[in-house]
């Protein structure tokens, strides 16, 4: 089966080793409890891979997996679910909607240089991380951004400045000469079954009747990345990173390779699940500017209440600018092609959330 492999020693005798046990094949997934890390997860064990988790919560059991229950900035507690893996992939981060600064420099900036110490002193040989291609991202258009732009000097959010952070942190430790290489993956809009932001935010949006407008012209091309690709990016870059290779230390798109309207894409979603796509259009600058206004507003009111608003002046910006990367560095380097098109996507993710289709009355 694909979880065993022949090995000739020599004429006369044949060794069946599993794949599982090979050298370079166990790995940790940090923050493999979440909607991506269960993703790898996943498809790790289906590649015959090894499997660890270290999360700060459990979601799921399986037999083959060995979860380690812990904070990533702690090292001692990080330890343990390190030895004798020689991968590690980092894909853990506090929520962005969290809106939590300490916690988001607490785990993403300073938890990753713990993290980056464990990896080392367990003797871990590559650190593969999630990073976004927000990290360039500064609320104006990016067309086929390259990942030579460079960093926002101006991130759209606070969660963005630490991934910046976290990402400069990984590729600074790449040190062949110690025998630990690292990379960073940037995906951009990630979706699929089992995602807690986009489809339900989405829905939630449509439920209470806030998705009647497209902002701006509804033209603006923007990445939405499957799950299922993003995770083909990880592996791929975990298993092309090698002393010399061209991953050692540097960032990779990882997109659908089908950049989509904005709003054309949240249609397909809301159409697939029966309810209703925007069909007025809202200029973006006073959409913008109605968002500020909004959020000056609930800062004046936050003595007396909290609440938190649905239409912020970061995701206006997100649903009314082009912000589309291109992939070709991760073509080139590792031989990166999406494994899902982005129309099958759309229908597979559809598919997995009957729970959130329309009610017909
Ligand atoms: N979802 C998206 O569209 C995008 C996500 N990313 C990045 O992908 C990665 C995964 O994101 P998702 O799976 O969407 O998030 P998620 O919130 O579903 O998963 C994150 C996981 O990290 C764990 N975690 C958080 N703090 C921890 C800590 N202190 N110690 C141990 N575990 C901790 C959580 O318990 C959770 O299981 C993150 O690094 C995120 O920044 C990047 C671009 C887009
Ligand atoms: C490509 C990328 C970075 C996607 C981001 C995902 C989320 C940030 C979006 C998922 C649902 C979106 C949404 C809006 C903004 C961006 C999202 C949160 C609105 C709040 C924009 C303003 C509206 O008119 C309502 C939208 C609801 C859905």
């Amino acid at each position: 089966g694909t979880c065993a492999r022949l090995v000739c020693k020599d004429k006369s005798s044949i060794a069946v080793i599993p794949v599982s046990l090979q050298a370079g094949r166990s790995c940790t997934v940090i923050g493999g409890s979440g909607f991506l890390g269960q993703h790898m997860v996943e498809q790790l064990l289906a590649k015959g891979y090894r499997v660890n988790v270290f999360d700060i919560q459990q979601s799921f059991e399986r037999e083959q997996v060995t979860f380690y229950l812990g904070d990533l900035c702690d090292k001692e507690a990080l330890l343990p679910a390190l030895q004798g893996v020689s991968v590690v992939f980092h894909c853990a981060s506090p929520a962005p909607s969290s809106d939590n600064r300490e916690l988001f420099y607490k785990v993403n900036f300073l938890g990753t240089k713990t993290v980056i110490a464990a990896c080392r002193e367990a003797r871990v040989q590559k650190l593969v991380l999630t990073s976004s291609a927000s990290v360039v991202f500064e609320g104006t258009d990016i067309k086929n951004g390259s990942e030579d732009l460079p960093y926002a000097q101006k991130p759209i959010d606070y969660y963005t400045e630490t991934k910046i952070l976290q990402e400069k942190e990984v590729l600074s430790a790449n040190d062949p000469d110690n025998d630990f290489l690292t990379t960073a993956i940037r995906p951009h809009g990630i979706f699929g079954p089992r995602d807690p932001q986009l489809v339900p935010i989405l829905i939630q949006a449509a439920q209470s009747g806030k998705m009647k407008f497209i902002i701006g012209d509804g033209k603006n091309l923007v990445d939405f990345t499957y799950v299922e690709n993003v995770v083909h990016g990880h592996i791929l870059a975990a298993e092309k990173l090698h002393k010399d290779s061209p991953l050692c230390g540097k960032a990779f798109h990882i997109t659908n390779d089908e950049p989509i309207p904005f709003w054309t894409f949240m249609s397909r979603i809301l159409t697939g699940l029966d309810y209703d796509p925007p069909k007025y259009h809202i200029p973006y600058w006073l959409a913008y500017y109605l968002a500020l206004l909004l959020a000056l507003l609930l800062a004046l009111l936050r003595p007396l209440v909290t609440i938190k608003a649905t239409f912020t002046p970061m995701r206006v910006a997100l649903a009314g600018t082009f912000h589309y990367y291109s992939c070709e560095r991760a073509k080139r380097a590792m031989g990166y092609r999406p494994v899902v098109s982005l129309d099958e996507a759309i229908a597979r993710t559809v598919q997995s959330y009957p729970s959130l289709r329309r009610a017909r009355a």
